[in-house]
């Protein structure tokens, strides 16, 4: 047998380094190192020790601590060995035993087996010259370069610099310009950095994403993950075979486990509402570097898990991403909850108190922090594509500068929620670096708009119209679940392939409807708000307010979930006469005019064959609901009754078995009425429609001739005789106020040189 001494030595720390629930008793017991519980452990391959080398086995121990002790005879070494206690005792914890603990956990970090792992190099200069003046760790270069991002976006550009000056940074951007790597990009940037962590010991938080949706929150892991797992297990991988590293990086020492792969360089999940919450604990408890969640379920894990709670406290970055939402999202209790375990100074203490003599912030306070050196190393940064300039005003005005000597009341009213939650960060900086690229009126110049106006009981049918007419993938927004749930059936029956999405519906469903709508490429999603902020559902070309959006940054949200990273993309607003008004506020608190959004142009003679479908799939659909509800009433009745253990009124039974006959006749009667009503649709969805002028079986007699175009193959597929065509290239402009309409179709070529992309040079 050989014995490794670096098992030994290593054994010792391990007994203080296992958590307090299993920290092993102080039981001394001295024997000589063959009475060790030894145990077989497989050879390492790295690190020098995979040649056979003269060692046959190798052995390592555990809970044993190294006593050097100086006898007559010379120094002797002893072993204590330790038991584990029973889960109900706790060790003593104090000073000294934490004292011994540090000490240990460096002997840990010294003795861990280790291997070199070499950083990869990559020829940023030539493959990525837009990027070479950022210091990127390699890693997060190869994986930009397989990804095909050859240049920053605008806010990546802007906000990459201060990141990594270390300041915290507040970014406003347009919807889709790559918020989420702005900053993504820093904090993989210091976690690959670091040492790949070792298996033996929990990694801490380091960095916390907060996110007002789950689908949001699931997204950004996912995306930050999907930039790490092509290059993680890669690590010496040569790109350019030129060697010329994008920046003079240091060899990472990596503990690896004997035997085992290397845990994860970075590790990234999510904590979210609606999936398990015992398994996401367990996520926690194997470790986590950046842990993007949304506030309600990171609060209830918070509530039991101090540990993590001392994470947070010590996290090196803090995001809130979509921060304006957050609050709308009704989360604002646990936010803040969250918030304060972030603060510098007092973090038990509310930040608003009643005792006017602490709300001055003094000088003397601010000199008294920076003599305790207080200064943890937080960066904070706070993206969204709308945060108001009086929000971005206040957000410095909070801020004392330190050259300035300018001091902030607490009691300072905040203007708005937002407000409130921005001055509840404690932003290290004392003067946030804000990066406001919003653009004009909030849309992007990959954007077009057009609307519809009609009456409310009208929207159905202009929808259907505009879904046929224009294929693709809409995503199509309601302001109420109801307003979802009346509408799915309806667009099912016309054969539309639809999905809902909102709050109500499990969250494995969520995720599987987006997932459908995501890889299907002519579908709708009929989506609430909850859809609205951060979803980058790739390719959506139309964005449609079916019900008007609540406020001017539920527009601009909404609307960003097209037209995404200089992609194409068209939004509709369906306005009835009784919302006029509404999004003509909405409109001017943009600083826009309603007359800016031109009509979509509609073929009315088309619209009145849909109009014959809709108006039958909706009595369908209303005598569908109508059994349905007739039904659920009685069964109700029925067993609220049996589990209140009452016999129904002898009345009532009797009413309702007569009913029950009756309604057997009539239900009979309805049956058959609804399966021709079916048979109807089904037979009206089958026939061809045909646009004014085309003979359906004489295409080259009638009045339009489609020979061509059906050829050419540039036929609408379900309106014979119209040709193809994008949304936004019939549109109806209308001139400024009091001035009559002008019918013009617009050419789509005309649009298209006025889509002048997001410029993405740094
Ligand atoms: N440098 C880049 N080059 C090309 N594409 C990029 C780049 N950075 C990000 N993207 C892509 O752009 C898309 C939009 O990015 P992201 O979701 O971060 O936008 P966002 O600004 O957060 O949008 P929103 O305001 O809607 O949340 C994503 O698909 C992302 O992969």
């Amino acid at each position: 047998m050989a014995s490794l001494n670096i098992s030994k030595r290593s054994s010792a720390k391990r007994k203080i380094s296992l958590p307090s629930s299993s920290r092993k008793k102080a039981k001394h017991q001295h024997r000589n190192a063959d009475e060790l519980p030894w145990k077989s452990v497989s050879r390492p391959s790295v690190a020098g020790m995979g040649g056979d080398e003269g060692i046959l086995e190798l052995e390592e121990v555990e809970g044993v601590e190294v006593i050097y002790e100086t006898t007559e005879g010379g120094r002797v070494v002893k072993f204590n060995v330790l038991d584990a206690p029973s889960e109900s005792e706790e060790p003593p914890v104090d000073d000294a035993s934490e004292e011994i603990e540090e000490q240990v956990r460096q002997e840990d970090q010294e003795d861990e087996p280790v291997i070199v792992e070499e950083t990869p190099t990559f020829d940023t200069e030539n493959l990525l010259p837009n990027w070479h003046k950022f210091p990127l760790h390699p890693k997060i270069m190869m994986a930009l370069h397989e990804k095909g991002f050859t240049s920053p976006t605008k806010i990546q550009a802007a906000a990459l610099p201060f990141a990594f000056a270390g300041r915290d940074v507040v970014g406003v951007a347009q919807t889709g310009s790559g918020k989420t790597l702005a900053y993504g990009l820093p904090i993989l940037h210091h976690l690959l950095s670091q040492p790949r962590p070792s298996r033996n010991r929990k990694r801490p938080v380091r960095a916390l994403v907060l996110c007002p949706t789950r689908e949001l929150a699931l997204q950004v892991s996912s995306h930050l993950n999907a930039l790490l797992t092509s290059v993680e297990f890669s690590p010496n991988t040569n790109v350019t075979g030129s060697g010329n590293s994008s920046q003079p990086s240091t060899s990472t020492q990596t503990p690896v486990p004997v035997g085992k792969k290397p845990p994860p360089h970075v590790s990234i999940a999510a904590i979210v509402g609606g999936m398990s919450a015992q398994k996401q604990r367990r996520i926690i408890d194997r470790g986590v570097d950046v842990l993007v969640a949304t506030p309600g379920r990171l609060w209830d894990i918070l509530e039991d898990d101090d540990e993590l709670a001392q994470d947070i406290r010590d996290l090196k970055f803090l995001v809130l991403d979509e921060a304006d939402r957050m609050i709308e999202a009704g989360h604002f209790a646990e936010l803040e909850n969250i918030l304060r375990l972030t603060l510098l100074e007092a973090k038990d203490e509310p930040i608003f108190d009643d005792n006017s003599e602490s709300k001055l912030v003094s000088q003397e306070d601010e000199e008294e922090d920076s003599k305790k050196g207080i200064k943890d190393g937080l960066q904070t940064f706070v993206f969204s594509a709308t945060l108001s300039k009086d929000l971005q005003r206040n957000v410095k005005k909070k801020f004392r500068s330190k050259g300035n000597k300018k001091h902030y009341k607490r009691d300072q009213q905040p203007a708005t929620t937002l407000d409130d939650l921005l001055l509840r960060l404690d932003f290290r900086d004392p003067d946030p670096e804000v990066i406001d690229l919003s653009p004009v009126g909030g849309v992007v110049s990959t954007l077009q708009e057009g609307k519809i106006e009609c009456l409310s009981g009208d929207k159905d049918v202009y929808l259907y119209y505009f879904l046929l007419r224009y294929p693709g993938k809409s995503l199509v927004f309601l302001s109420s679940i109801d307003g979802i749930r009346r509408l799915m059936p309806l667009v099912e029956l016309l054969n539309i392939n639809a999905f809902p999405l909102h709050s109500q519906l499990e969250q494995r469903q969520r995720l599987k409807n987006l997932d459908r709508f995501t890889n299907m490429p002519n579908s709708v999603l009929l989506a609430t708000d909850i859809a609205a902020r951060g979803l980058d559902i790739p390719a959506v070309d139309h964005v449609i307010h079916f019900q008007i959006p609540r406020s001017a940054d539920t527009y601009i949200h909404r609307n960003g979930r097209t037209a995404r990273a200089m992609r194409k993309g068209f939004s509709m607003i369906m306005v009835a006469p009784d919302e006029r008004r509404v999004v003509r506020a909405l409109l001017g608190n943009l600083g826009r005019d309603e007359a800016d959004i031109p009509e979509i142009t509609i073929d009315l003679n088309m619209l009145d064959k849909l109009k014959a479908r809709v108006q039958l799939a909706r009595k369908i659909e209303n005598t569908q609901h109508k059994i349905k509800k007739t039904n659920h009433d009685r069964n109700w009745m029925r067993e609220t009754a049996e589990t209140l253990g009452v016999d129904l009124d002898s009345d009532y039974m009797s009413e309702s078995d007569n009913e029950t006959k009756l309604s057997t006749q009539k239900r009979k009667a309805k049956d058959q009425k609804m399966q021709g009503m079916k048979a109807e649709l089904k037979h009206l969805l089958s026939q061809p429609l045909l646009a004014r002028g085309v003979i359906k079986n004489y295409i080259t007699s009638g009045s339009v001739s489609i020979v061509d175009d059906l050829i050419a193959g540039s036929l609408n597929d379900t309106m014979v005789g119209m040709k193809k065509a994008e949304a936004g290239s019939e549109m109806t402009i209308a001139k400024k106020k009091k001035t009559p309409l002008v019918v013009a179709t617009v050419k789509p070529e005309e649009f298209e040189e006025e889509w002048t992309g997001i410029d993405m040079a740094a």
